[in-house]
C-alpha cells in the first residue's frame, strides 16, 4: 500500500516540470555534497613549535582525526584568541599548501580582565610561575580560565573555521613536574590539584585543550572529509 502511493507520487513528481526540477537540483546538491565530502588532496598538518602540544594533541585524538605533525613557530597576531588562532592557521595553509590544522592558547586571569591571555607564552618565559602569582597579589580573586582556540583550514583559499575550548580554574604558587609551561600554577576548578599534578590522562579529560578537539573530532566525523595519503598530489 505504502509503497503505490509513493511510485503515484513519484509519477506526478517526474511527469510535472516543477517537480522534474525539484529532482535535478537535488541529484545535484548531493553531487555537489559527495564532491565536499570527497577528496581533500593532502592530509592534515598539525602545524605547531611546541612538542608538549604535540604530545597532547596525539594523545586525545588517537586515530579519530588521521594527522601529520610539522614544526614551525608561526607569527601570531595580536589581538582576541580566535583571530590569532584564524591568522596562524591562514599562515601555515600557505606554508602548507593543503589542510591543517594549528591552536593558541591562552591563560586569562579574571581579575585583570582576561590578561595576559594569548600573551602567556611572553609572560611566562619573562617573569616565570612566581610573577604570574605575584601579578595577582593585589587581588583577591585568584581565578582564571586556560582557553584553547584551534583553527582548522582546507587550504590557502579557504577561511579557517574555529574550535573554542576553556577550562576555569585559578592561579595558585607552582606544584607539581615542570615540564609544560603553566601547567603547575593551573589548578582546575572542582580539584585539589594544579594540572601538572594530576595524570596525563586526567589532565586529557578535562582540559582546554581536550574540549577543543572534542568539537574537531565532530566536525571532522559529520563532514566526513577523505584526505589522500599519496602526498605526490
Ligand atoms: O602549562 C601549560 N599547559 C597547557 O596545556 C598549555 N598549552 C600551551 N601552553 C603554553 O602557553 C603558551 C601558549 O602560546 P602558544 O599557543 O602560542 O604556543 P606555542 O607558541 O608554544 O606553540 P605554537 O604557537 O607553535 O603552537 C606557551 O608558552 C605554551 O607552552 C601551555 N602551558
Ligand atoms: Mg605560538
Amino acid at each position: 500500500m505504502a509503497l503505490a502511493v509513493w511510485h503515484s507520487l513519484l509519477r506526478i513528481i517526474t511527469r510535472s516540470p516543477v517537480g522534474r526540477g525539484l529532482l535535478f537540483s537535488l541529484r545535484e546538491q548531493k553531487i555537489h555534497m559527495a564532491a565536499i565530502r570527497a577528496v581533500v588532496a593532502r592530509p592534515v598538518t598539525f602545524v605547531t613549535g611546541n612538542a608538549k602540544k604535540l604530545e597532547e594533541v596525539k594523545a586525545i585524538l588517537g586515530q579519530s582525526v588521521p594527522f601529520q605533525s610539522l614544526k614551525l613557530d608561526l607569527p601570531e597576531l595580536q589581538g582576541e584568541p580566535e583571530d590569532i588562532s584564524k591568522e596562524k592557521a591562514r599562515l601555515a595553509a600557505l606554508q602548507v599548501s593543503g589542510p591543517v590544522l594549528v591552536e593558541d592558547t591562552c591563560l586569562c586571569f579574571n581579575a585583570l580582565k582576561g590578561l595576559p591571555g594569548p600573551y602567556i607564552k611572553w609572560f611566562l618565559q619573562k617573569i616565570g610561575h612566581e610573577g604570574l602569582n605575584n601579578l595577582l597579589m593585589a587581588y583577591e580573586d585568584k581565578s582564571a580560565y586556560a582557553l584553547c582556540a584551534f583553527a582548522f583550514s582546507l587550504g590557502p583559499d579557504t577561511e579557517p573555521i574555529t574550535f573554542l575550548g576553556k577550562t576555569p580554574g585559578k592561579i595558585v604558587p607552582p606544584r607539581g613536574p615542570n615540564d609544560f609551561g603553566w601547567d603547575p600554577i593551573f589548578q582546575p576548578d572542582g580539584y585539589e590539584q594544579t594540572y601538572a599534578e594530576l595524570p596525563k590522562e586526567e589532565k586529557n579529560k578535562i582540559s582546554h585543550r581536550s574540549k577543543a578537539l572534542a568539537m574537531v573530532k565532530s566536525h571532522f566525523a559529520e563532514a566526513g572529509y577523505t584526505f589522500q595519503t599519496d602526498t605526490s598530489l
